[in-house]
């Protein structure tokens, strides 16, 4: 199973430039957590940060007992062998073939002999659709080829802590939902912990267990998903919405007046139709379920009543329908249900 993530109070800045402080949150072990926030919030320098690439001046980020903030270099090598990474662009080396690519980390850090990793490469090339691929250079393939390439990178070590930053970045709608799925059945097959950095509403809406926000140099919230869905705060309303009202300006926040003239148009025009919660995606058929799941009911029944009461109502009406759906009959082979 994953391995829980506990990030306490953690502030990063660049020289003067503040870029979040105190952030505080707890990755669930196995689970899928989704991080929002408009360009240059600094959610990649949250990602870097939980595996000690970067260092935050306060706070802590806590795995199986290792501060990947203050612990020993040593320690922090160690741990972060638990982590596997896929970075915007694949980060793929341009003059290797896919096979040398995802084979790197085990010829850098395992001792294993070429036949062992041929198998994993092999393995890993196939749990991401790459098969028949393998021998092509990364300048030969198309963006979502290599997106998945990088994942496949990300998954020889067996990690135990999946951090993936923009996955969609740069695909079309169909590629970005073959890779919304593949991360779903990742989740099943290795119950890994998961954190996913992105823009994409599709993806946000439909894989994460846990979604939180970056904003203004603050974690706006996070949590089980339904309540950033349901959250009324103007700036997860603007971002879920898409729209160029709200606190969200095109490099900045924007000033008090132009929100306040932007306010009085809003209360003149249509108002915003109402937030679908659609739900989460299920792993592919044949593959097992997400262990997740049950953990994660238990773990947000247990919490339900610190909650807001639309994140609640939510969170029950998740629940019900699901065991509405487990009760109803299977349909029948070949009814083409
Ligand atoms: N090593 C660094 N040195 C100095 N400043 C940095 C460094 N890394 C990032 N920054 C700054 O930190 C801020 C946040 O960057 P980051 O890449 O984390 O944003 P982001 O939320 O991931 O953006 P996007 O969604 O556009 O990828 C930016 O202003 C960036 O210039």
């Amino acid at each position: 199973m994953g391995i829980e993530v506990v990030v306490e109070g953690l502030t990063k800045s660049f020289g003067k430039q503040s870029i979040w402080r105190d952030v505080s949150l707890t990755l669930p072990a196995g689970e899928v957590s989704v991080m929002l926030g408009p360009s240059g919030t600094g959610k990649t320098v949250f990602l870097k940060s939980l595996i000690g690439l970067l260092k935050p001046e306060q706070g802590r980020v806590l795995i199986n007992g290792v501060d990947m903030v203050n612990s020993p270099e040593r320690d922090i090598y160690e741990t972060r062998k638990l982590f596997g990474l896929m970075f915007q662009d694949g980060a793929l080396f341009g003059s290797m073939s896919l096979f040398d690519n995802i084979a790197f980390p085990l010829r850098e850090h395992t001792r294993k002999k070429e036949s062992e990793i041929r198998r994993i490469v092999m393995e890993r090339i196939e749990v991401v659709g790459l098969l028949g691929a393998e021998g092509k250079l990364p300048g030969e393939i198309s963006g979502g080829m290599r997106k998945r390439a990088g994942l496949a990178r990300a998954l020889v070590l067996d990690p135990q802590i999946i951090l993936c930053d923009e996955p969609d970045s740069g695909l079309d709608p169909v590629r970005t939902a073959y890779i919304s799925q593949l991360l779903i059945d990742l989740n099943a097959q290795l119950d890994a912990t998961m954190l996913i950095v992105t823009h994409n509403l599709d993806i946000a809406a439909t894989v994460p267990d846990n979604m939180g926000m970056l904003f203004l140099r603050e974690l706006v919230t996070f949590g089980p998903r339904e309540v950033l869905l349901t959250s009324d705060e103007p700036v997860v309303s603007q971002f879920l919405g898409g729209r160029r009202e709200g606190p969200i300006g095109m490099s900045e926040e924007k000033d008090a007046a132009t929100l306040a003239a932007e306010a009085d148009a809003a209360s003149a025009s249509v108002p915003a139709a109402p937030r679908v919660i659609v739900p989460q995606l299920e792993p592919s058929p044949g593959l097992p379920p997400r262990q997740a799941v049950a953990r994660r009911r238990k773990r947000v029944m247990g919490m339900i009543d610190t909650l807001p009461p639309a994140a609640r109502s939510a969170i029950r009406d998740t629940y019900a329908k699901s065991a509405e759906a487990a009760t109803l009959p299977m349909p029948a082979a070949g009814s083409g249900a």
